[in-house]
């Protein structure tokens, strides 16, 4: 059976996206159009509202978003989000209903740093990504990039940690995921805190 997604629904989750995105440019995380979000509008099947491809992140209307399908493929709006299908494969893989992708300087100077995973720990800012605050490493997965997107969900399957919903992808940017586009903000702007304060320091 297919799930009908009504425009109206469609907008409002374009609402939620344009206000996401214009915060995170706003922080100077999606320069040049760079950056995507997405939203889960039906599980079964899969249906995502992603950003349309090449719009200046800071400037989003509510239109400016596109249904697509489990594979990223677009199922109703105009151009989606060149990561889309990447989208899609990590809502399905953890889970989640809002996947952030930001363009950090932070998350590709960390990347460069530490190619084989940021580690945390002992900060009280790893709670805000549901870890103790002490006594427990958590390491940051970080992935070779690919223009190719199953390449990419490849390496990010076999990466990820279950204990931080983040991946960042050398010399691209930062994956962060939660269970709401609320929740992906606070994870996105906790890993980001936690990539600025390591990059300070080392
Ligand atoms: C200068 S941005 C290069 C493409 C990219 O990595 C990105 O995040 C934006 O792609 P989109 O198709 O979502 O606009
Ligand atoms: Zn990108």
């Amino acid at each position: 059976m297919t799930a009908e997604i009504s425009a109206l629904d469609l907008e409002e989750a374009g609402a939620v996206l344009a206000a996401e995105s214009a915060r995170f440019a706003s922080f100077g995380w999606m320069r040049g159009t760079s950056g995507n979000l997405s939203v889960v509008l039906t599980r079964d099947p899969l249906r995502l509202a992603v950003t349309a491809s090449g719009h200046d992140k800071g400037e989003l209307t509510p239109a400016d978003v596109v249904l697509v399908d489990g594979q990223g493929a677009a199922v109703q709006g105009g151009k989606p989000s060149a990561e889309a299908e990447l989208h899609a494969r990590v809502a399905a893989l953890t889970g989640a209903g809002a996947v952030v992708h930001v363009h950090t300087v932070a998350s590709v100077a960390m990347g460069r740093r530490e190619p084989g995973g940021i580690v945390f720990k002992d900060l009280e800012m790893l709670k805000g990504v549901g870890q103790p605050a002490h006594d427990v490493e958590v390491t940051l997965p970080v992935i070779a990039n690919s223009q190719d997107m199953k390449v990419l969900g490849d390496r990010l399957e076999a990466a990820r940690d279950p204990r931080m919903p983040a991946v960042v992808v050398a010399g691209h940017g930062l994956y962060v995921w939660g269970a709401d586009p609320r929740q992906a903000r606070h994870h996105t702007e906790v890993v980001e805190w936690l990539l600025e304060l390591e990059l300070s320091q080392r």
